[in-house]
């Protein structure tokens, strides 16, 4: 039989593009609200109880609502998009290269990664357990974004402000994906972290640089390379490239993906390295990770949907 699937938020960015990854399922029937339900509460609470698994794809406030509804007893499982549970506890954090598939398959609530985490720790966290990189460094991330990264406000406003050519924000030091990518990576400090959106509508380059002769406990870059293709050898959503590019190009035009391209670039001297991470903000940084986490969830293809 199929499993009922309600996906709340389904008409913005995120939700519609999970909706498109499982058009055409068989193992899914998709509960749909029509528009003068969808923020409807009673709505809402029937389907978050109804349906066997719920994807939250709403702002922070809404989707700890949205949990709210879901009576306690209820045989729904989730999986929320929004940052609001990444570091709750009872929740599995949505990650299955790093937190193990098999805690993803018998979750009943899972909190989808951050889109610059997913870069970020994908890059540090397999490093640091592996004691290749310290976790008392003080990093610092830099990284731009698409624009539907910011959902529907954002890409209102790129399509009117159309001679924005680089934004830098979280000015503040304070963005929400800070106190993730520390807990996520084991580090003992939150890392200095400066995003950017430029006027592309998808996808995402992450930096890590690392300038491991200055640090105590750092292995060289060919050695972080090699840990991170053997760490990710049977992850078939991510590649750790061994032939390096001279540049690393965002496409305005770029096609959805859901893969996670990974690359440690080396100095001559090797006395430095440039981690960096490119991924779809709305594939493996969302969509695709909401999916890949209810393919495991719900038994079927782990790959099922997914665009690699
Ligand atoms: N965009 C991205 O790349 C990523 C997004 N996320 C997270 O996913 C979540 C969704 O983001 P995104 O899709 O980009 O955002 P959007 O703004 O594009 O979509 C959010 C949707 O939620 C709806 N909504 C808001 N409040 C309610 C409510 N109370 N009840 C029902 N529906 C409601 C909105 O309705 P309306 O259409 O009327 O505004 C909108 O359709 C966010 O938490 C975001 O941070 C995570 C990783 C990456
Ligand atoms: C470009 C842009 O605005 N990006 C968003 C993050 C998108 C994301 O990962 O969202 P959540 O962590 O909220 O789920 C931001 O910086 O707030």
């Amino acid at each position: 039989m199929a499993h009922c699937v309600f996906i709340d938020g389904a008409a913005g960015t995120t939700g519609i593009e999970i909706a498109e990854r499982l058009e055409g399922r068989e193992e899914f029937d998709i509960v749909r609200l029509n528009e003068a339900e969808r923020k409807d509460r009673d709505c809402r609470r029937t389907a978050l109880n109804f349906a066997d698994f719920v994807i939250l794809c709403l702002p922070d406030d809404a989707a700890r609502d949205a949990v709210s509804m879901i009576e306690a007893n209820s045989k729904t499982r989730i999986i929320d998009a929004s940052s609001a549970h990444r570091t709750g506890s009872g929740w599995i954090y949505g990650f299955p290269e790093l937190v193990g598939t098999k805690a993803v398959e018998s979750a009943r609530k899972v909190s989808n990664p951050g889109c610059y985490p997913t870069g970020f720790l994908a890059l540090v966290a397999p490093l640091v357990r592996a004691g290749l990189l310290p976790r008392s460094w003080p990093y610092s991330v830099h990284a731009v974004s698409g624009y539907s990264g910011g959902g529907k406000a954002l890409i209102e406003r790129f399509g009117e402000e159309r001679d924005i050519a680089f934004r830098s924000y979280g000015l503040s030091l304070d963005h929400k994906h800070l106190p993730e990518m520390q807990s996520k990576a084991g580090l003992d400090h939150a890392p200095v972290f400066s995003p950017a959106v430029v006027p592309a509508m998808r996808g995402m380059i992450v930096e890590v640089p690392v300038p491991v002769a200055a640090m105590r406990n750092a292995a060289s870059p060919a050695v972080l390379r090699e840990e991170l293709s053997r760490y990710y050898a049977d992850a078939p959503l991510v590649r750790v490239h061994r032939d390096n590019p001279d540049e690393l190009l965002l496409r305005e035009g770029a096609e959805a993906t859901d893969r996670l391209d990974l690359f440690v670039f080396g100095g001559p001297d090797e006395k430095a390295a440039r981690l960096v991470a490119m991924l779809d903000n709305l594939g493996k940084g969302a969509s695709g990770a909401a999916v890949q986490s209810l393919n495991l969830m719900a038994g079927c293809d782990p790959l099922a949907g997914l665009r690699i």
